[in-house]
C-alpha cells in the first residue's frame, strides 16, 4: 500500500499500474482506496446496484460546491431526484436550446475575431465565459442574463472560487472539517460565497414562482427547463426551496467548466496536430459551403462524422472527468473473484482507462481520431471509453454537452485557425475534479 492522489501525481499513478496491476488497493490521505483502469472491472462496479453511491470525501466536496443536490445524493434520495430532474434532459427541451447554444457561440465568435493577429492568447476564460452565459440561461432561463451579478461577473467569479476550494478539499481531505476549516478562515469564505450564490438563486426561483405562466406561449420544453420544473415541484411540495435552489446551482457547476474543457482540450490538439485541423475544415466547409455564419442544426450536427471522432478522441486523451469516486453499500463480488467489502472507497481512473494500452493498443497515448472509425468502435470493450460514465449514474447532460460543444467547435473551426507553440508532449495535469493542464497553451487565433 502506498501514498494516493496528492495534488499533480497521474504519472505517479501510471508507475503504480504498472508496478501493482490495473487493479489495486490504495490511500487516500487515511482513507483506503481501490483504484482501477481495468475496462472489466469498470463494468462490474458501473453495471452493480451495489456501487450508485459517491464516495463520502467526494460528496463532502460536492457540498462545498452547492449544497446535497443531484451529484451528491444517495440511495433512494438519489433515485427520486434524478427521476424529478429527467424530463429536463429530453430531447424535445435540448433541441428548444438550439437557438441559445447558436446565439451565445456567434458572440464567442465576435470575441475570438478581435483576437485575429494579436499573437498568442489565453482561450479558456473565454471558452468558461461561453460556457457559463449557456448553462446559466438553459438552467434558470434567458432573463438571467439581466441580473447584476451576472452581468457584472460577481455570480461566475464566486462559482470559480467555490470550485476552487472543492479541488483542494477534495485531496486535501482536513478542510473538509468544519471545526479545523472555521480555525483557518476557510468557512468563513465558504459559507460567504455560498451564501451570496443561494441569494442569487432562491431570487431567480421567487421572480419565476411570482410570475403567471404564459399558456398561449408554453411549450411542453418551456415547461420541462430546469426552472420551470423545479418550481413546478415546489408548488407541488415534491421540493423544497432549499432542494430547488441547491440543483439550479448544481446543474449549472455540472454544466460549465466541463463543457468549456472539452471546446479548449479539443481546439488545443487539432493545433497541436493541424493536418486534422485541416480534415475538420474540410468537412466544415462541406457541410457550411454559404460561409462562416451560418446556423448549426441538429442534423447539421449529424452530418459531422470527423468532428464527431476528433471530439471523442479528445474526451478519451484528456477527460473531462477524470476520476469517478465511488462507494459499495453492499459487498461486491467482481467478476475476476475479488470481493470488495461494503462501505470501501473505489476509484475509477477513467484518464488511464482511456489511455490502458491492452484495449487501446501501443499507441495509446497518441491522438488518433481513427480509434473512434465505426469499425473500431464496435470491435472495444464498451467499457473502455466512459468519459460521461455508463450505467444508472451516467451523466444527465451529456446529450447537451455534445450538442453544445460541436456547435462551438463547428462554429470555430468554420470561422478560424487556431495555432499554438506548445507541444503535445509537455502537456501535464493537475489532479482537479475537472481535468485541469498544470500549464495551459496558449493559442494564435488566424481567420479562414
Ligand atoms: C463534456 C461535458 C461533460 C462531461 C465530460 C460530463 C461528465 C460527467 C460524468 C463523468 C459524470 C458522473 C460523475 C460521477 O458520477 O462521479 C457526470 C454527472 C452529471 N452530469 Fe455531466 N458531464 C458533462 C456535461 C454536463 C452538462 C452540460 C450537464 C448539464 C446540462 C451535466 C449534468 C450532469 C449531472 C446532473 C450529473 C449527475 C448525474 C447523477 O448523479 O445522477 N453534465 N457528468
Amino acid at each position: 500500500m502506498h501514498p494516493f492522489l496528492s495534488s499533480g501525481n497521474t504519472d505517479q499513478r501510471v508507475k503504480y499500474y504498472q508496478k501493482y496491476g490495473t487493479t489495486h488497493l490504495s490511500w487516500l490521505g487515511p482513507v483506503p482506496v481501490l483504484q482501477t483502469c481495468e475496462p472489466n472491472v469498470v463494468h462490474d462496479i458501473l453495471t452493480s446496484p451495489h456501487c450508485l453511491d459517491k464516495s463520502h470525501f467526494a460528496i463532502n466536496a460536492l457540498k462545498l460546491t452547492a449544497g446535497p443536490g443531484i451529484m451528491a445524493l444517495r440511495g433512494s434520495h438519489w433515485v427520486k431526484r434524478r427521476k424529478q430532474l429527467n424530463p429536463s434532459f429530453r430531447n424535445n427541451v435540448l433541441m428548444s436550446f438550439l437557438p441559445l447554444f447558436n446565439e451565445e457561440t456567434n458572440n464567442l465568435i465576435s470575441l475570438l475575431d478581435t483576437l485575429v493577429g494579436q499573437g498568442e492568447q489565453k482561450l479558456l476564460p473565454e471558452f468558461i465565459n461561453w460556457s457559463f452565459t449557456t448553462a446559466i440561461q438553459s438552467t434558470m432561463g434567458s432573463d438571467v442574463k439581466e441580473n447584476p451579478g451576472i452581468k457584472n461577473g460577481t455570480v461566475l467569479q464566486t462559482f470559480h472560487n467555490l470550485l476552487e476550494d472543492a479541488n483542494i478539499s477534495v485531496i486535501h481531505l482536513w478542510r473538509q472539517n468544519r471545526i479545523i476549516a472555521t480555525l483557518l478562515g476557510i468557512q468563513q469564505r465558504r459559507s460567504k460565497m455560498l451564501n451570496y450564490l443561494n441569494a442569487f438563486a432562491l431570487s431567480i426561483i421567487e421572480e419565476k414562482l411570482q410570475t403567471k405562466s404564459n399558456e398561449s406561449t408554453e411549450t411542453l420544453a418551456s415547461r420541462n427547463t430546469i426552472i420551470n420544473r423545479v418550481v413546478e415541484l415546489i408548488k407541488s411540495g415534491e421540493l423544497s426551496y432549499a432542494d430547488a435552489r441547491c440543483e439550479c446551482l448544481l446543474i449549472v457547476v455540472a454544466a460549465f467548466e466541463t463543457s468549456a474543457v472539452t471546446v479548449f482540450n479539443t481546439l488545443t490538439l487539432l493545433a497541436m496536430f493541424p493536418e486534422y485541423q485541416d480534415t475538420a475544415f474540410e468537412e466544415l466547409k462541406n457541410v457550411f459551403p454559404n460561409g462562416a455564419d451560418s446556423e448549426v442544426s441538429h442534423d447539421d450536427i449529424q452530418k459531422l462524422v470527423f468532428l464527431d471522432r476528433v471530439v471523442n478522441e479528445s474526451m478519451r486523451l484528456l477527460p473531462p472527468v477524470p476520476l469517478l469516486p465511488r462507494e459499495t453499500s453492499a459487498d461486491l463480488q467482481l467478476s475476476n473473484g475479488i470481493l470488495i467489502p461494503k462501505g470501501v472507497t473505489v476509484a475509477i481512473d477513467i484518464l488511464n482507462v482511456h489511455r490502458n494500452k491492452n484495449f487501446w493498443g501501443p499507441e495509446a497515448d497518441t491522438f488518433n481520431p481513427d480509434n473512434f472509425l465505426p469499425k473500431n468502435i464496435r470491435e472495444r470493450h464498451p467499457y473502455a471509453f466512459i468519459p460521461f460514465n455508463k450505467g444508472k449514474r451516467n451523466c444527465l447532460g451529456w446529450k447537451y454537452a455534445e450538442l453544445s460543444t460541436k456547435i462551438a467547435l463547428a462554429k470555430i473551426l468554420r470561422n478560424f485557425r487556431v495555432s499554438t507553440s506548445f507541444r503535445y508532449e509537455d502537456i501535464s495535469f493537475l489532479e482537479n475534479i475537472v481535468l485541469e493542464f498544470r500549464e495551459k497553451p496558449l493559442f494564435q487565433v488566424h481567420r479562414r
